[in-house]
């Protein structure tokens, strides 16, 4: 019998949207459409959604994807001149047949790698030409790795800021726990930025929070207890980018005001994203960025102590 290889399907999705679904021979899966470079979708091997989307995203453009991992660039949130969280989330991304050379090997990794490129249109709102690809990758045991490479194509340097904007899909907020960003400096978005200091121990959730940690290590850990479940993450190769940790759930008020978020959906989701925000990064003509994230979720006994969190941050 042959050997089962891992899939790599390119389909239609909501609205006709184009999709690629990719699919380990365990059972995991991940989905990305093309509107947005957007994972939407990533399964385990028993078929359990890991990421949150909101059962009242609009897939339609120009409305970005509420949920699963949004790219934003060049700009992240407010800071600059585009519409929140830049252009790169609500535009097309082709499939890119012809890749860079990649450093890590690919055997029994389902991966499609996109590309986007400023059209006429993007270059009058930042007129500086890039290339973006994004390769998005499932590991053999369902690991979730999004690598992206962004070269300057222009004759001048240009910056911009970034984010991994990832949903994750949690059994009930009250429940969960973050790990890794304790103790740290963060500056409160809904305090005008003001810096603030995290006391005592992992982070828990009761209201609306929008946070940018600071100096962050590499690896955090969000911990449900109700589905016993712990999510790993883990960032690469982000040299400034790293450093910055961004924690939101809009909470109940602002769920109401969202028309393409549910009412009560702010209790099942989770947004921990990897960017670079404070201190944008800049490249000179020719010079490329990467920055990577890996996703795992693992099943956790936290709850009975028979898993340390700070093994898994550490391990
Ligand atoms: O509604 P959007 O544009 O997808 O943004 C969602 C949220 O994204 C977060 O990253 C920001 O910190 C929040 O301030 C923002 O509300």
């Amino acid at each position: 019998m042959a050997e089962e290889k891992p899939l790599v399907e390119i389909s239609k999705g909501l609205n006709g949207l184009e999709k690629i679904v990719l699919r380990q021979v365990r059972g995991s899966s991940t989905e990305v459409y093309l509107y947005g470079g957007h994972v939407t979708s990533w399964k385990n091997d028993h078929g359990e959604e890991l990421l949150f989307l909101s059962s009242k995203a609009i897939f339609k453009p120009p409305k970005p994807i509420r949920g699963g991992i949004p790219i934003c660039f060049p700009q992240f949130g407010g800071h600059g001149n585009l519409d929140q969280h830049g252009f790169a989330r609500n535009r097309v991304w082709s499939i890119d047949t012809d890749p860079p050379p990649f450093p890590t090997a690919s055997a029994n990794k389902a991966f499609v790698d996109l590309i986007l490129k400023p059209s006429e249109e993007d270059l009058k709102i930042w007129p500086h030409s890039f290339e973006f690809r994004l390769r998005i990758t499932l590991g053999p045991g369902g690991d979730l790795m999004l690598t992206s490479r962004i070269r300057n194509t222009d004759t001048k340097p240009f910056s911009f800021t970034f984010a991994y904007h990832t949903y994750f899909s949690v059994s009930d907020i009250s429940e969960v726990r973050v790990e890794g960003l304790e103790t740290l400096d963060y500056l409160d978005n809904l305090k005008e930025k003001e810096r603030f200091t995290e006391q005592g121990d992992a982070i828990t959730f009761e209201s609306e929070v929008d946070k940018i940690y600071l100096s962050t290590p590499t690896k955090i850990a969000i911990l449900d207890h109700e589905k016993k479940r712990t999510f790993v993450l883990r960032k690469d190769g982000l040299p400034d980018a790293g450093k910055f940790q961004l924690v939101w759930n809009p909470w109940e008020k602002k769920a109401k005001s969202m028309v393409d978020f549910g009412d009560d959906e702010y209790k099942h989701m989770l947004c921990v994203e990897a960017a670079a925000v404070e201190k944008a990064i800049t490249l000179k003509s020719g010079e490329e960025w990467k920055g990577r994230l890996e996703l795992s979720a693992v099943p956790s006994s936290y709850r009975s102590g028979q898993l340390d969190p700070q093994r898994v941050l550490q391990g």
